[in-house]
C-alpha cells in the first residue's frame, strides 16, 4: 500500500491528444504506461480516478498508416470509430497490468441535454466507481452532429467532473498552463500560476490550439475552467510530460495554472443548466431587466422583454440577451415562443387577459435561471 496522502478523493484527469502522443502521430504508450502508474497508485491510496481521454482520432490514423487529417466531418468521425477501439484496448491492457478494471462512456451533449438523461449518465458513472472501475470516458465521436456534440473534450471534462460530483479537475496538456500569450508563438508568454475568477481579459489571452491535433486549445480549458469552478470543483491546468503530475496536483501540489473553486457554488440543478442544455432560442431583455437579474437575482418578468428568437417550448432551455444581444444568462422558459411572443411588455397580471391561461407571473423563474 502506498503512503501517499490525498486531500482530493474524486478526480477528473484530463489527457488532450497532445499528451497521449507527445505531439508525434501516434499514440505514445510508454508515456501512457507512465500516466497509468500514476492514476493506479492514487487509486490504490484510496482516490477514484475518473479519464477523460482524447486520442480517437489520433489512434485512427495511426491504426490506418497516417492518413491525411481530413477536413470532412464524416472522415474525422470514421477515423475516430476506428481509433476509439485502438485508444479502449490500450487502456484497457494499461489498467490491467495495475490489476484495475475500466469501463467505457462515450457521451454526447444530446446525453445531457435531458436531465433525465443527465441523471441516467450520473448514475452510471457513479455504478463504476463504486465497483471501482475507472470510467474512461471521451465524446461519442462517431454519431455526434454539430448540434448534439460537445465538441472538445475540454468542455466534456468540467460536465464530468459535475456529474461525477468529483473534487478536483485536472486538465493535462502539452504546455505547463494558461500563459499570458500562447507560448509556441510567443516567447515572451509567462505561466499564470492562480486564477481566482475568469474574466473576459483572461479569456483573451487564451487561444485556439497551435497544432491541428488539438481541439480548442487553451480557450475551451478555460471555458472548462469556467464551468467547472462555478460549480466549486477547483481545477488545473498543467504538462502532461511533467514528471509525477497527477499524483503531484493530487497530493495537493501547485503545478501549472491553478484556478480556485467558487466558494458558493451553484446548485446541481443550475450546474446543469450552466453546461449542458443547448439552447433553443433566446430572449432579449431591456436594460431595467438586465439589472434585476444580474444585480439582485430576480426572476424575468415578461415587462423586461424586448424580442423573442426562435422556437421552443415551455420548458425549453432558452438563451437570455441584453440590448445589443450578448448573452447574460441562460434559463428555463415556463411559456413556449408563440405565447410568450404575444405577452413581450406586458404586466404580469395581464398575462391571462392576453394568453386565456396562466401558467405564473415569471417568464424564467430566478431558480431555473443561471448567469453566465
Ligand atoms: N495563453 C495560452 N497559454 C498556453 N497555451 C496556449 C495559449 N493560447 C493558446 N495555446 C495553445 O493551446 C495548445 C493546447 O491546446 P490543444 O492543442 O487543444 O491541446 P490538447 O490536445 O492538450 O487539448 C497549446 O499547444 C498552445 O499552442
Ligand atoms: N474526441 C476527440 C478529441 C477531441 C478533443 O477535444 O481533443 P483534445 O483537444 O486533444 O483534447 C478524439 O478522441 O480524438
Amino acid at each position: 500500500m502506498s503512503s501517499l496522502s490525498v486531500p482530493y478523493k474524486r478526480v477528473v484527469v484530463k489527457l488532450g491528444t497532445s499528451v497521449l502522443t507527445s505531439g508525434g502521430n501516434s499514440l505514445d504508450r510508454a508515456h501512457m504506461v507512465e500516466l497509468v502508474r500514476q492514476m493506479a497508485r492514487l487509486k490504490r491510496s484510496g482516490c477514484e480516478i475518473i479519464l477523460v481521454t482524447s486520442g480517437a482520432i489520433a489512434a485512427g490514423r495511426e491504426h490506418l498508416g497516417q492518413p491525411a487529417l481530413p477536413a470532412s466531418v464524416a472522415s474525422k468521425q470514421m477515423l475516430a470509430a476506428v481509433g476509439q477501439s485502438h485508444l479502449m484496448q490500450t487502456w484497457e491492457h494499461l489498467f490491467n497490468l495495475f490489476g484495475m478494471h475500466v469501463g467505457q462512456m462515450l457521451l454526447t451533449r444530446a446525453d445531457l441535454n435531458d436531465r433525465e438523461r443527465y441523471l441516467n449518465a450520473r448514475d452510471t458513472l457513479h455504478a463504476l466507481l463504486d465497483f471501482g472501475i475507472i470510467p474512461v470516458v471521451n465524446e461519442n465521436d462517431a454519431v455526434a452532429t454539430a448540434e448534439i456534440k460537445v465538441g472538445d473534450n475540454d468542455n466534456l471534462s468540467a460536465l464530468v467532473a459535475m456529474l461525477a460530483d468529483a473534487d478536483k479537475l485536472i486538465l493535462l496538456t502539452d504546455q505547463s498552463g494558461l500563459f499570458t500569450a500562447d507560448p509556441r508563438t510567443n516567447p515572451e508568454a509567462e505561466l499564470i500560476s492562480e486564477v481566482n475568477r475568469i474574466t473576459d481579459e483572461l479569456r483573451k489571452l487564451a487561444g485556439g490550439s497551435g497544432t491541428n491535433l488539438g481541439t480548442g486549445g487553451m480557450a475551451t480549458k478555460l471555458q472548462a475552467a469556467d464551468v467547472a469552478q462555478r460549480a466549486g470543483i477547483p481545477v488545473a491546468i498543467a504538462a502532461g510530460h511533467s514528471e509525477g503530475v497527477i499524483e503531484r496536483l493530487v497530493r495537493g501540489e501547485s503545478v501549472g495554472t491553478r484556478f480556485c473553486a467558487d466558494e458558493a457554488p451553484l446548485d446541481a440543478r443550475k450546474q446543469w443548466l450552466l453546461a449542458a442544455p443547448t439552447a433553443s432560442g433566446s430572449i432579449t431583455v431591456d436594460a431595467g431587466a438586465v439589472r434585476a437579474l444580474v444585480e439582485q437575482g430576480s426572476s424575468l418578468l415578461p415587462k423586461g422583454i424586448t424580442a423573442i428568437k426562435g422556437r421552443f417550448d415551455r420548458g425549453a432551455a432558452v438563451s437570455i440577451c441584453d440590448p445589443e444581444g450578448h448573452p447574460i444568462g441562460r434559463g428555463i422558459v415556463r411559456y413556449d415562443h408563440a405565447s410568450l411572443t404575444r405577452i413581450i411588455g406586458c404586466h404580469s397580471e395581464q398575462i391571462e387577459q392576453h394568453l386565456g391561461f396562466s401558467y405564473g407571473t415569471v417568464a424564467v423563474h430566478r431558480n431555473d435561471l443561471v448567469i453566465l
